[in-house]
C-alpha cells in the first residue's frame, strides 16, 4: 500500500492531471493520493496558493480583489473543462472563498482558509475526475480523515493522536483523495502547514496508514547533488538517508520539504522522490541507513537571505549568561536564528533577513546595546549559507579542506565555516551574490574531480 503525493508543478493543468490519473491507475497500491494546489505552468505564471493569499491581502486591505478571484476561477474552469467535469466545482470555490470573505473575522483563520482552498478544490477535481474515468475515488477532507494540528496558522504541526484516527483510512473502499497542506485544530479551525506543505501532509497519511511507500511526485527526475538550477544536469542521487535529506531541505533542497521527514522517519516508511513526467523513472530513496558510506559529500545544499548580527563586548567572555541575554532579546521578539558562532569578545547571531524586516531590526540593535552594554552591534545583511551533507563525512579535515580550495578556486572569500553539531554536514557563510559560482566550484570538486 502506498501514498502518492503530487506536487503543484504535477497538478498545474488538465494535462498533467491526466498524467496523474494514469499514473494512480497504472498501480493498484497507489491507494492514498495527497494533492497540492495548480503551480506554475511556467516561469512567469502564478501559483493558486499566491493568488489566494493575494485574494486575502487584497480583501484586508480594502483593496478591489474581483480580478484576483476571477483569475482563480478562471484556472481551475479550464481544468474542469478540458476534463469534462461539471460547473459545480467551480462555482464552489467562488461561493466558498465569498463566503470565507464575508464571515471570518479572523485575519489569520482567513488567510488560512483561503490558502487551502486551492489544494481542497484541487483534491475534488481529481477524486471527480477519477470516477469519470472509471476508478472509484473518494475526495476526503483533513478533518474527516483525522489531520489534527496544534493552533499555529501558517505554521501548523501534527498531533501525535492523528495517526490512530488517519489508519481507519485504511478501512475505505477504492482511492482515497486528500488535500495537502492544512489540517484541523481539535476546536474545528483549518490551519494551514508551512509553505510547501503538502509534502507534509503526504508524510503524516503514509506515518498514519502504515504505508510501504510514500511516493512524492514532483517535476525532476530525482534530487540531484545540487540545486539543477545552478549547475546544469547535475548528478542524480539514488539513495539518501532521512538525516541527510533533512540537512539538505532545510538548508534548500526545495523538492522536498525539511519537515516532511519526520513522519515518515518516525514510522521507518520510505520516501521516493519521483517525476510525474517520467514515472518509471527509478527516483531517488530516502531511507532510515544506508550501507555504502564511502561518498563523504552526497549533497551541496545553498541558500540565501541571510543577516549576521555582530555583537562585541569587551571580556564577554568573563560575562557569565550574555549568550543565553542575547538569544533571550530574540526570543523576546519572536526572531529565531539558525547559528551562533562565538568569539572571546565577540558572538554573531545568524537569522533570516526576513525576520526583521521594517523597523525591527533597529529595536533589535537598540536592546542588544542598551540591555547587554554591548560596544558595537552591527547588522550585515546578504549572505548566503551553502551546507555540504553527507553521512561519510568522517574525516571532516579532508572534506574542510577540499571546500575551501573549491571557495578559493572561485575567489569567493568564506565569512563564516561551522563544522556544526551535526555529524553529516558542514556549513559556510558567504557573499550572496557569489552563490553561484561557489555552488559550482564546490560541484566540480566534490562530484567532478577523481
Ligand atoms: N537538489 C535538488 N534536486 C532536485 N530538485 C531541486 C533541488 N534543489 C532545488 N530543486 C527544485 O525543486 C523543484 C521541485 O520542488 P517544488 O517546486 O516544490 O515541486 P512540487 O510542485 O512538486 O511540490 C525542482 O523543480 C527544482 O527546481
Ligand atoms: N500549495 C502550497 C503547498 C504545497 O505543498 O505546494 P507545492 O507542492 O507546489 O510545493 C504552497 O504553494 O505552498
Amino acid at each position: 500500500m502506498k501514498v502518492a503525493k503530487f506536487g503543484g508543478s504535477s497538478v498545474a493543468d488538465h494535462a498533467m492531471l491526466e498524467q496523474v490519473a494514469s499514473i494512480i491507475e497504472s498501480d493498484p497500491d497507489r491507494k492514498f493520493i495527497v494533492v497540492s494546489a495548480p503551480g506554475k505552468r511556467y516561469d512567469e505564471d502564478e501559483k493558486v496558493t499566491d493568488l489566494f493569499i493575494q485574494l486575502g491581502e487584497q480583501f484586508n486591505s480594502g483593496q478591489d480583489y474581483e480580478v484576483t478571484l476571477f483569475k482563480i476561477s478562471q484556472r481551475f474552469q479550464a481544468i474542469t473543462d478540458q476534463l469534462g467535469l461539471s460547473d459545480d466545482i467551480v462555482a464552489r470555490i467562488e461561493n466558498e472563498s465569498r463566503r470565507l470573505l464575508r464571515e471570518t473575522t479572523n485575519t489569520t483563520h482567513l488567510t488560512d482558509g483561503l490558502k487551502a482552498m486551492g489544494e481542497d478544490s484541487l483534491a475534488r477535481i481529481l477524486s471527480a475526475y477519477l470516477n469519470k474515468r472509471g476508478t472509484q475515488a473518494t475526495y476526503v477532507n483533513p478533518k474527516d480523515a483525522g489531520i489534527i494540528v496544534n493552533p499555529e496558522p501558517g505554521g501548523a504541526q501534527i498531533l501525535e493522536k492523528s495517526y490512530d484516527e488517519i489508519h481507519k483510512l485504511t478501512e475505505r473502499d477504492g482511492v482515497v483523495v486528500i488535500p495537502g497542506f492544512f489540517g484541523y485544530t481539535e476546536t474545528g479551525v483549518l490551519t494551514t502547514f508551512p509553505r510547501g506543505g503538502s509534502d507534509i501532509t503526504g508524510s503524516i497519511v503514509a506515518a498514519g496508514v502504515q504505508a510501504d511507500l510514500y511516493e512524492n511526485f514532483t517535476d525532476v527526475s530525482s534530487v540531484y547533488c545540487v540545486n539543477p538550477k545552478i549547475v546544469n544536469q547535475p548528478q542524480e542521487i539514488h539513495t539518501l538517508t532521512y538525516k541527510e535529506m533533512r540537512e539538505l531541505s532545510y538548508a534548500g533542497f526545495t523538492v522536498f520539504h525539511d519537515e516532511a521527514l519526520i513522519p515518515a522517519f518516525q514510522k521507518n516508511i520510505p520516501v521516493c522522490i519521483k517525476s510525474t513526467h517520467d514515472p518509471d523513472a527509478e527516483g531517488t530513496m530516502i531511507v532510515a541507513s544506508k550501507e555504502d558510506l564511502s561518498q563523504q559529500v552526497v549533497g551541496i545544499a545553498s541558500d540565501e537571505g541571510f543577516s549576521s548580527i555582530y555583537v562585541r563586548k569587551y571580556l564577554m567572555n568573563r560575562e557569565i549568561g550574555f549568550g543565553q541575554r542575547l538569544l533571550g532579546i530574540l526570543a523576546d521578539m519572536d526572531i529565531s536564528f539558525e547559528h551562533a558562532p562565538s568569539g572571546i569578545d565577540d558572538m554573531s547571531v545568524i537569522i533570516r533577513r526576513d525576520h526583521i524586516k521594517g523597523d525591527k531590526e533597529e529595536r533589535l540593535k537598540n536592546r542588544i546595546k542598551n540591555e547587554l552594554n554591548a560596544d558595537t552591534v552591527d547588522v550585515i545583511h546578504g549572505l548566503a549559507m551553502i551546507m555540504l551533507v553527507g553521512e561519510g563525512m568522517s574525516e571532516r579535515l579532508h572534506v574542510a579542506s577540499k571546500a575551501t580550495k573549491a571557495f578559493a578556486d572561485a575567489d569567493v572569500r568564506i565569512n563564516m565555516i561551522n563544522q556544526g553539531s551535526s555529524e553529516v554536514s558542514m556549513m559556510f557563510g558567504i557573499d550572496e551574490n557569489k552563490v553561484d559560482q561557489a555552488v559550482r566550484s564546490l560541484y566540480r570538486e566534490f562530484f567532478l574531480e577523481s
